[in-house]
């Protein structure tokens, strides 16, 4: 997909050499903004492998977001990619699916006069008291799809301050145009090699099966990334980003055929100093399979079939993936 490949590029031209809580130093860059037409096919990357074992990780996650758990029990039996900021018990501070489906909604003496809340017998009240914002959404995309009050927040402000990993795509806001619905995501901070892919592969699904339940064709999926990164390595190398940052990014302006990115790769890993790589021996420097990656052209985008029932039947195998056919697979190190 095109938009991930100048996404790449945006960050590597743009660059800040910032190190963070992490210890694997980032190359960022400040609100990156693409749009995706979904009407052109699924916005899984063909420029790596998505399928097979991360396809499963990418729809269990995404089963997860829908479930509203706020423990990853379920997910952890099918993928680990969460497993680093659980407790033993599986147990988060934050949890996307929670705040979706569950909001914590003021007690009675905190609801000052004058201002309205849904009493616990509305709608879209749990009977525990909390919120259902996806439900919502869903109801009103029915009943008045022209509202522009379609936003789903994952963020608490109070939670924020002591989670261990706060929400990073922390908002969505659909929108119909005509009969099409679009979505549109704000993140706080993007993983642009190993997050950001996921991400917009789960968003896109979720405009999917949201347009599926209310009657809407697909529209745009539009993603803001207020801090996008690539992880740069640890230690002397990370350190080598910082120092040498100019020459990196006028050898990334400079490029002007695909293929360019690879000399830049060539150049890149003669200079470095030798770089760590995380438990599961994956690289914490994500920039050279990054320039790999947009060196490679591509290829036509897969299809996705929903089955149709109710988002709260879907299963693993409700969601097919259809014709996706990618270039090899890439590893990249998570830095926790
Ligand atoms: N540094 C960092 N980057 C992230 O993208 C990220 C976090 N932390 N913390 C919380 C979640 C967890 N997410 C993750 C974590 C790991 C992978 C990952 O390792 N993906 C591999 C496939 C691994 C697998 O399926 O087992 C990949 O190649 O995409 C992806 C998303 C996204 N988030
Ligand atoms: O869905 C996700 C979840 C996490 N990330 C990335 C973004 C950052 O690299 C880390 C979170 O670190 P913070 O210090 O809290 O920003 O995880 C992502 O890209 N997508």
């Amino acid at each position: 997909m095109r938009q991930y490949l100048d996404l790449i590029d945006n960050v590597l031209t743009d660059a800040t050499y910032k190190p963070n809580r992490t210890g694997v130093d980032t190359l960022s860059s400040f609100s990156q903004h693409y749009r995706i037409d979904l009407q052109q096919g699924f916005p899984l990357l063909t420029t790596k492998d998505l399928s097979g074992f991360r396809w499963n990780s990418l729809i269990h996650e995404f089963l997860w977001y829908l479930s509203g758990d706020e423990h990853i029990r379920s997910l952890q039996k099918e993928t680990s990619i969460w497993d680093a900021w659980a407790d033993d018990d599986g147990r988060l501070d934050t949890a996307y699916g929670r705040f979706w489906r569950r909001y914590p909604l003021p007690k009675d003496d905190h609801r000052f006069e004058g201002e309205t809340w849904p009493d616990e017998s509305h709608r879209w009240c749990n009977s525990d008291g909390t919120f259902d914002q996806l439900q919502y959404v869903i109801d009103t995309l029915k009943e008045n799809p022209h509202s522009r009050r379609l936003v789903v927040n994952a963020w608490h402000p109070a939670n924020a301050t002591v989670s261990t990993l706060p929400p990073c795509h922390y908002t969505f806001v659909c929108n119909v145009q005509g009969d099409r619905l679009n979505c549109h995501l704000t993140q706080r901070s993007g993983d642009t090699a190993l997050g950001i892919p996921f991400n917009i592969a789960a968003y896109s699904l979720l405009t999917h099966v949201i347009a599926q339940e209310t009657g809407f064709e697909v529209g745009t999926f539009g993603h803001t990334i207020v801090d996008a990164h690539i992880y740069c390595g640890t230690g002397a190398r990370g350190q080598w980003y910082g120092d040498n940052l100019e020459e990196l990014r006028s050898r990334v302006t400079a490029v002007d055929a695909p293929e360019e990115y690879v000399e830049v790769r060539d150049w890149l890993r003669e200079e470095v100093p030798a770089g760590e790589t995380d438990p599961r021996g994956k690289p914490y420097d994500h920039v050279p399979n990054l320039l790999l990656q947009c060196s490679r052209a591509p290829r036509d985008r897969p299809t996705i079939e929903i089955e149709d029932v109710p988002l709260s039947d879907l299963t693993f195998d409700s969601i097919q993936l259809r014709s996706y056919d990618s270039a090899a697979g890439l590893d990249f190190g998570v830095a926790e």
